[in-house]
């Protein structure tokens, strides 16, 4: 073979001369251009050279069309006709965002960990993505095709330049590979997943074994990764924003956005005043931003959190076209509400037995005839054991029982009453015959009638020899009690409560009148009811008889009584028996209270023990603030009316003076005084102005502070008159002794009482002739009046009393200075006045007498 020219060469092989250029000055032969000239030798390697280099290109390119074109096309078609995949290209479409920046975006988390597993992930990842990009991105698919092949299709480059049509081929080629290489990529993620999960089985199969602890460590670290990748794409895909879609975000999109279920709202917005933003938008399932722009549209602006109040809650709600209704705020400390408003459910009302009180004058004979009735059941056998004394009884009259209550006497009815019991339903009055109506009979009639309560009336002792029923007739005939005989309506009995006659009749005429009365409970309810008595058992702890009114009483019942609470504990009846229930009109004998209650005191049962004891514990929280409320200090005033009440024995004073002699003398004159067998008891004796320890001390100890020649500070005078304590300022011995003396024998009747209008502090004090020492003053407290009294205190004692003589702002004279203004004043007849001297200003007052 002969020489060759270059160009000839590229005919003959069907190459680019270029190409066949570059090949041979790679090899090392002396080649210019197509021009030149190669040797045989030359010639040999080159077609070599070439030849493998298109072989070796033939073979990576035909590799994937060889193996897998035909399933992988097929595969990949179906996926486009897949309506769901062509939305996802739409999708992919959108973002506008190559796949290979997406792919970076989205692996860099795991590529910083694990850089081979990270590769293997991404394209487990991202692979069955690419198809998506496919249609609006085959450039840079291709180029990133092309990079991945970077040396063969450099010189494929190359050739294309210089040849068109092989160019188009290739670019054809190209496409081809490109758009199958999908599937393939799709199918190496599958096998990637599999050999993953295969991976993970052997390793976990290995794991079962009783592997190495290094190869579980390494489980956790793939696991952690895994979790940690998740949490990384995850994360950056919340802050992806401005359209930087990455491929994790593609994904998230696949899943159908989960729409807010719409909620219908409610016909009725149940609220209470100070309720929130969010409180509403939970009740009407809302959003909260809505509410918030809504109220902002009505000219509300509210954050979530800020309390409502009624208007706009309601203008809000009919915004909303809903019904918007206050929610009533149950009262838990309030048991009234059980007697008061409880509805009666009328199919469980069954008949009870009546509530019996006996009252009547002293030694008529009421406890005879209590005993007597009491002694009858013990006697009919009924007992059988010790009659317990626990403030009622019931007696059994041929299957009737009747409820006595074992108080006699109708203080204890009055004061029950006092406390809302009205637990009594029939009056028994005893009226001895020998003695008629007394004034205690008259009592007991205008309490049973001021209670509405039917009297049977039993005129005791008639087998006494003075015995007069008629005249007890005639006598509470002028009482409104006339007798059935006399054509009214009135039950009369006579009785001997001592020999036991016509004891029965009164019980049946009882009976009779329970029967008229109609007398019904429910007993299906929870119990409610009264305390009968009340005591502290040193064994038991507190002990109540409760009267049940309405419902049933049982063992264990959570309950409030009064102030206090408790769990029904024991329940003992009027026999000294266990019981486990009490039924309406049953007295029962109960512990499991936290406190004594008051006779009189209502009880319910509640629910259960935790509201019964928020019940009870903000009832005796309200007990005592309402008893602080009331419970007012003893002051001159009312002392006459606590002595004549035996409330107080002696009368604390708290003696303040200006110097110690006079303490002393006050102190030992009024010890002295002594007004029906009270005594002054001096608490505490000072020198020094009335401070605010002197004023607690007094409210403590229930005193009256007694200044002699000294005043009280101001927060002194602030804090008496909060307190309520009485505070008397003297400037002579006597009359301070004679106003206790005369407080004590309830003599005192002050008519004009001293007000205090303010103080001026001197600041200045300027000598002139003539007019004497002008004290140049800043009011501190209230106002001074041109014409009121004035005391000049130093030190806190009281160096001159006396009137202004003049008052002025500036050169004009002023008829008032107010708080927090200057002014200039002289004292008639006093010069002595210093710089930092306090001017008292006061007036007196008349004070109205009730
Ligand atoms: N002869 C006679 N004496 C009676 C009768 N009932 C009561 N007495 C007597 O009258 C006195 C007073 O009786 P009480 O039962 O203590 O009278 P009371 O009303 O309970 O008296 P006070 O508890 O003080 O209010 C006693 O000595 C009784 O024995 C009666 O029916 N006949």
């Amino acid at each position: 073979m002969s020489k060759k020219r270059i160009y000839e060469l590229a005919k003959e092989i069907n190459k680019s001369s270029k190409e066949i250029v570059e090949t041979a000055q790679s090899l090392g032969f002396d080649v210019n251009n197509h021009m030149s000239s190669l040797s045989e030798s030359e010639q040999q390697k080159l077609r070599q050279n070439l030849s493998a280099q298109s072989d070796h290109s033939q073979s990576t390119n035909k590799k994937p069309a060889d193996n897998k074109q035909a399933p992988k096309e097929k595969k990949f078609q179906s996926q486009r006709n897949n309506p769901k995949f062509q939305n996802r290209q739409k999708q992919t479409t959108r973002s506008g965002k190559p796949a290979q920046q997406n792919q970076a975006a989205t692996n860099q988390g795991p590529q910083d960990r694990n850089p081979r597993q990270a590769k293997s992930q991404a394209q487990a990842t991202n692979q069955p993505n690419k198809p998506k990009t496919q249609t609006n991105d085959k450039d840079k698919r291709q180029r990133q095709h092309a990079s991945q092949n970077r040396p063969v299709n450099q010189q494929q480059r190359k050739a294309s330049e210089n040849n068109s049509q092989n160019r188009t081929q290739k670019g054809e080629a190209a496409n081809k590979s490109a758009e199958k290489k999908q599937p393939q990529k799709a199918e190496r993620q599958q096998t990637q997943k599999n050999t993953n999960r295969q991976g993970q089985k052997v390793q976990e199969d290995k794991r079962r074994q009783g592997n190495t602890n290094e190869q579980r460590k390494k489980q956790n670290r793939n696991d952690n990764y895994n979790k940690n990748n998740n949490f990384n794409n995850k994360n950056r895909n919340k802050f992806n924003k401005k359209g930087k879609k990455g491929k994790q975000q593609q994904q998230q999109s696949k899943k159908p956005v989960t729409q807010r279920k719409y909620h219908e709202l409610p016909e009725v917005l149940e609220y209470t005043e100070g309720m929130n933003v969010a409180d509403i938008a939970k009740k009407i399932r809302r959003e909260p931003a809505e509410i918030i722009k809504k109220l902002f549209m009505v000219g509300i602006m509210v954050n979530q959190n800020q309390p409502l109040d009624k208007d706009s809650i309601e203008l809000l709600a009919a915004d909303y076209g809903i019904k918007a209704e206050e929610k009533v705020e149950v009262d838990i400390a309030d048991i009234d509400k059980f007697f008061d408003n409880e509805e009666v459910n009328e199919e469980n009302l069954e008949s009870r037995p009546p509530v019996v009180t006996i009252m009547g004058h002293v030694d008529h004979g009421k406890t005879t005839l209590l005993d007597n009735l009491r002694h009858s059941r013990v006697t009919s056998g009924e007992a059988g054991g010790i009659t317990q004394h626990i403030g009622a009884y019931q007696l059994d009259i041929d299957g009737k029982p009747i409820t006595f209550l074992d108080t006699p006497g109708h203080a204890a009815f009055t004061s029950m009453r006092a406390r809302g019991a009205s637990i009594t339903d029939i009056t028994i009055l005893v009226v001895a015959a020998d003695d008629g109506v007394m004034p205690q009979t008259v009592e007991a009639i205008n309490h049973a009638k001021a209670a509405e309560i039917p009297i049977i009336v039993a005129v005791n002792k008639v087998d006494k020899p003075g015995a007069n029923t008629q005249r007890v007739m005639q006598e509470l005939s002028e009482y409104e009690l006339i007798p059935e005989a006399w054509g009214g309506d009135t039950i009369f009995v006579e009785i001997s409560a001592k020999f036991n006659q016509n004891i029965e009749e009164l019980l049946e005429m009882i009976l009779l009148v329970a029967e008229v009365e109609d007398l019904q409970a429910d007993p299906t309810r929870r119990a409610i009811g009264s305390v009968v008595e009340a005591r502290l058992d040193k064994g038991k702890g507190p002990v109540a008889t409760l009267l049940v009114q309405q419902g049933t009483l049982k063992v264990g019942d959570p309950i409030v009584v009064g102030n206090t609470y408790g769990r029904v504990r024991v329940m003992t009846n009027d026999l000294g028996r266990r019981d486990k229930s009490a039924k309406p009109a049953t007295p029962v004998e109960i512990t499991g209270l936290n406190d004594v209650p008051q006779a009189g005191d209502r009880f319910a049962v509640f629910e259960d023990e935790k509201t019964a004891r928020q019940a009870g514990e903000e009832r005796a929280k309200r007990a005592l603030m309402e008893h602080r409320a009331t419970g007012s200090n003893v002051t001159l005033d009312n002392l006459f009316e606590s002595l004549k009440e035996g409330e107080l024995k002696e009368v604390n004073v708290i003696i303040k003076a200006d110097v110690q002699g006079s303490a002393e003398a006050l102190s030992a004159s009024l010890q002295k005084i002594e007004v029906e067998g009270v005594k002054i008891n001096i608490v505490h004796a000072a020198v020094g102005a009335i401070n605010e320890s002197d004023i607690t001390l007094a409210s403590a100890s229930d005193a009256i502070i007694i200044g002699f020649n000294v005043r009280p500070t101001a927060p002194a005078r602030r804090q008496a008159e909060t307190e309520e304590v009485d505070i008397r300022l003297h400037r002579v011995i006597y009359q301070a002794i004679d106003e206790i003396e005369t407080a004590m024998k309830g003599m005192l009747d002050p008519e004009y009482e001293e007000k205090i209008t303010g103080q001026m502090v001197v600041r200045e004090t300027y000598k002139v002739s003539k007019v004497g020492t002008i004290a140049g003053c800043y009011v501190m407290e209230g106002s001074i009046h041109r014409d009121s009294g004035v005391r000049v205190i130093r030190d806190g004692i009281v160096v001159f009393e006396g009137k202004l003589a003049s008052l002025k702002r500036f050169k004009d004279d002023v008829k008032e200075v107010k708080y927090g203004y200057e002014c200039g004043a002289t004292i008639e007849k006093y010069n002595d006045i210093k710089v930092d001297d306090i001017i008292e200003g006061f007036v007196m007052q008349e004070v109205k007498v009730n």
